[in-house]
């Protein structure tokens, strides 16, 4: 049965939204990390991978449980690089002991998007502690490595459309790919702390080539020094993904709102919101100062 969502009691928008501007501040003040892209792609990062776990077939994994503070999930090879987010929020966590990791870390990727200029975002509270016995085996995140199918495939098991999927992959406009983590190099240049549609510009735009990086990987460069894995590539060989692909590229208004849905769904998949009032919609610390 689906998780049943329990927010923090007698915690209401107020006591989140102070959560969401010391992670903002936070970010705002750590603005040197990895080459000055800042802490927000790899936030963004973290509360996917907490939450791409899930399986619909038995409603397991995913972030109703905040399994990610175990080490049985947290040292999945496919979370490498991931251990920078986990840090910048301990002191968050301290702060407000009473929010649960799964709110935690899913709070943390809305509030690094909103702060880049990407789309607001609508969160629930509610996630639960589970115990490291919940946590989902490793094995569960996707190879960049594949193609088009591979990826229709794989997000069939979070009951993701075409549209859905690559809108989601539009996150892959912030920052970058790092050898030593992935086996995927990317350049700094092309790196962002910036939401935008370029990701899908870039991919139509750019003439790609297949080459082996450093580490033996195959990936697609542009001669402008983009880079994009096979997966991302796989949204233009596909033609029903390409279609998506061409429509967020000229209509990034469009991409905005189709990604914060798709966002969602991916954040809230195996909870059940239904006991909850709204959803909250947070303020940028931009819109509090003024
Ligand atoms: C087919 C599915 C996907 C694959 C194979 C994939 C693969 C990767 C890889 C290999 C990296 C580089 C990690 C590193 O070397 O540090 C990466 C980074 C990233 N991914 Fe994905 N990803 C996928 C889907 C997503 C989704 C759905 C999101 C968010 C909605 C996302 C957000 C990001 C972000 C923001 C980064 C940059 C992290 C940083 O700069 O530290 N990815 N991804
Ligand atoms: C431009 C581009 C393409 N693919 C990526 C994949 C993962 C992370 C970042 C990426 C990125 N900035």
């Amino acid at each position: 049965a689906l998780h049943l969502a329990q927010a923090e009691d007698g915690k209401g928008l107020d006591d989140f939204q102070k959560v969401y501007n010391a992670i903002a501040e936070k970010l705002r003040d750590e603005d040197e990390f990895d080459g000055y892209i800042g802490y927000g792609p790899n936030l963004v990062r973290l509360s996917w991978h907490v939450s791409g776990t899930f399986d619909k077939n038995d409603n397991s994994g995913g972030s109703f449980g905040g399994t990610y503070r175990f080490k049985k999930e947290a040292d999945d090879p496919a979370n490498k690089g991931l251990q920078n987010a986990a840090r910048f929020l301990e002191p968050i966590a301290k702060k407000f002991p009473w929010i649960s990791h799964g709110d935690l870390y899913t709070l943390a990727g809305v509030t690094a998007l909103q702060e880049m200029q990407g789309p607001k975002i609508p969160w629930r509270p509610g996630r639960v502690d589970a115990d490291e016995k919940d946590a989902p085996e490793n094995g569960r995140l996707p190879d960049a490595s594949k193609d088009g199918n591979y990826v229709r495939h794989y997000f069939g098991r979070f009951g993701f459309s075409d549209q859905e999927i690559v809108a989601l992959l539009g996150a892959h406009c912030l920052g970058k790919t790092h050898l030593e983590n992935s086996g995927y190099e990317g350049p700094w240049g092309a790196a962002t702390n910036t939401f935008t549609n370029e990701f899908f510009v870039n991919l139509l735009n750019e003439n790609w080539k297949l080459e082996k990086n450093d580490a033996g990987n195959e990936q697609y460069n542009s001669n402008k020094g983009y880079m994009m894995l096979p997966t991302d590539y796989g949204l233009i060989q596909d033609g029903k993904f390409k279609k998506y692909v061409e429509k967020y590229a000229k209509d990034q208004d469009a991409f905005f709102e189709d990604f914060k849905s798709a966002y969602v769904k991916l954040l809230e998949n195996g909870i059940d919101f239904s006991k909850l009032g709204k959803a909250y919609v947070f303020k940028t610390l931009d819109e509090q100062d003024s």
